[in-house]
């Protein structure tokens, strides 16, 4: 009996260390994997837009997010209160701070972009000029090519009247004399001594002390204005300014957002109001703000309907008064979409009626083959092209210089 008990006992004890042997086993394969090595992107901060050469550091199948594209929480205010909000860029679910890259030798960067998309006007020029016959109708097609990247008429005339002056005078025949001469006439056409700087230095306010340098951007909705707003916001930062917005286009509800979006990637606050708010009571807390933060420069959006004259008039009119109360406005940018072509030139007439343009800024180059809307502009308005637009990018704004421009036109 007693071998029979221990038989039983020791049979039990073999199948309970199977079983659990088993059990084990399977725990083993049950278990969790480990948790990725790296964290998720914060919708809050993406990370910076690749630049030149990054491209291998983003995986091909990650999906972008553009900074227009990025919602940030938007600072509840009630709703009655029609006052101005000063969004703090240090909020806790800001986004890091960017250095943005130096703004000296932009356009040369850019270059490439602006040879592909003025390439019918700088290379076509070049092979008609290079036939073995200047005739007439070589003439002809030369003075077609300018007419059709927008250089404007009586331009196109006088650059066609001096080429074939000079042509014939000097017997000019290489490709070499030929490329300087093109340059030189179509830099003579845009201008090489005009003042293209942002004014941005602090003026003498209403009370005697200094105030940030105000800069209005101005323009019709689509044109890129509130993207060249927060493009333009980078270029002062990274030239060492410190800078507050103002979202003075509270037409499109979402334009607030994204100017903000701007501000908080280079540190700068933005003063925002309600949508549909007085955009004048905006702008004068903007500038309110910088002086109060002693900042070297307001920037401040408005928004351009161009319903009517006299609505246009009434509002941009009132939003420079109003900032007025505190000192000077140093620079009055007007935004044109350069694919726009001719129609561009009756919005820059329109605006110019009603406020007094310091500057053009000229956006979305890089997707028009009518550059030549520079020297339109600068006709029609007589005032400087300050600033070129040649991307969607963050850093894709750059001082407009003569020389770079033409030599991405013709080399
Ligand atoms: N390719 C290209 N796109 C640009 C450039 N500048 C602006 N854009 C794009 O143009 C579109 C319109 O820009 P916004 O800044 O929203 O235009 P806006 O004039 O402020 O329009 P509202 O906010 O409605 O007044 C955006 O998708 C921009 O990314 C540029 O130089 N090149």
């Amino acid at each position: 009996m007693e071998t029979v008990i221990l038989a039983v006992v020791i049979a039990v004890v073999v199948l309970g260390a199977i079983s659990g042997l088993v059990v084990s086993g399977r725990k083993k394969k049950q278990l969790p994997p480990p948790p990725p090595a790296t964290p998720k992107p914060s919708v809050t901060a993406p990370p910076a837009e690749p630049q030149v050469g990054e491209e291998a550091e983003t995986p091909r199948d990650e999906e972008r997010r553009t900074i227009e594209e990025v919602e940030l929480p938007v600072a509840e205010a009630p709703a009655a209160e029609a006052e101005a909000l000063v969004a703090e860029p240090e909020a806790p679910a800001a986004p890091a701070v960017e250095v943005p890259e130096p703004t000296a030798g932009r356009l040369v960067r850019l270059r490439a972009r602006l040879a592909r998309s003025q390439n019918t006007l700088g290379k076509g020029l070049l092979t008609l000029l290079s036939r073995e016959h200047l005739d007439e109708d070589t003439w002809e097609e030369i003075e077609d090519t300018l007419l059709t990247a927008d250089v404007g008429v009586a331009p196109t005339q006088e650059l066609v009247d001096r080429l074939r002056e000079r042509v014939k005078v000097l017997g000019t025949r290489t490709p070499e004399g030929l490329r300087e001469l093109l340059r030189e006439e179509l830099l003579t056409l845009i201008g090489t001594d005009a003042d293209r700087t942002v004014h941005t230095a602090n003026g003498i306010g209403n009370g005697g002390d200094e105030i940030p340098g105000v800069v209005l951007v101005v323009g019709v909705n689509g044109t890129g204005k509130t993207t060249t707003t927060g493009k333009l916001a980078r270029v002062l930062v990274a030239d060492g300014k410190s800078v507050v917005l103002g979202a003075a286009d509270t037409f499109r509800a979402a334009a607030a957002d994204q100017l903000q979006t701007w501000g908080e990637r280079v540190g700068a606050r933005t003063v925002r109001g309600p949508e549909g708010g007085d955009p004048a009571s905006i702008a004068f807390d903007a500038v309110k703000e910088g002086i109060a933060e002693s900042a070297d420069v307001v920037l401040i959006d408005t928004a351009g309907r161009l319903h009517t004259k006299t609505g246009l008039m009434d509002e941009l009119g009132k939003v420079k008064r109003v900032v007025e109360k505190h000192g000077p406005v140093g620079e009055v940018l007007l935004v044109l979409d350069a694919t726009t072509g001719q129609n561009g030139l009756v919005q820059a007439r329109v605006f110019a009626e009603v406020v007094d343009i310091t500057g053009v800024v000229l956006t979305k180059l890089d997707g028009t083959a009518k550059g030549g809307i520079i020297i339109a502009v600068q006709r029609e308005l007589g005032v400087p092209v300050k600033l070129v637009g040649l991307g969607e990018g963050p850093d894709d704004l750059a001082p407009f210089e003569p020389e770079a421009f033409v030599d991405a036109l013709i080399d």
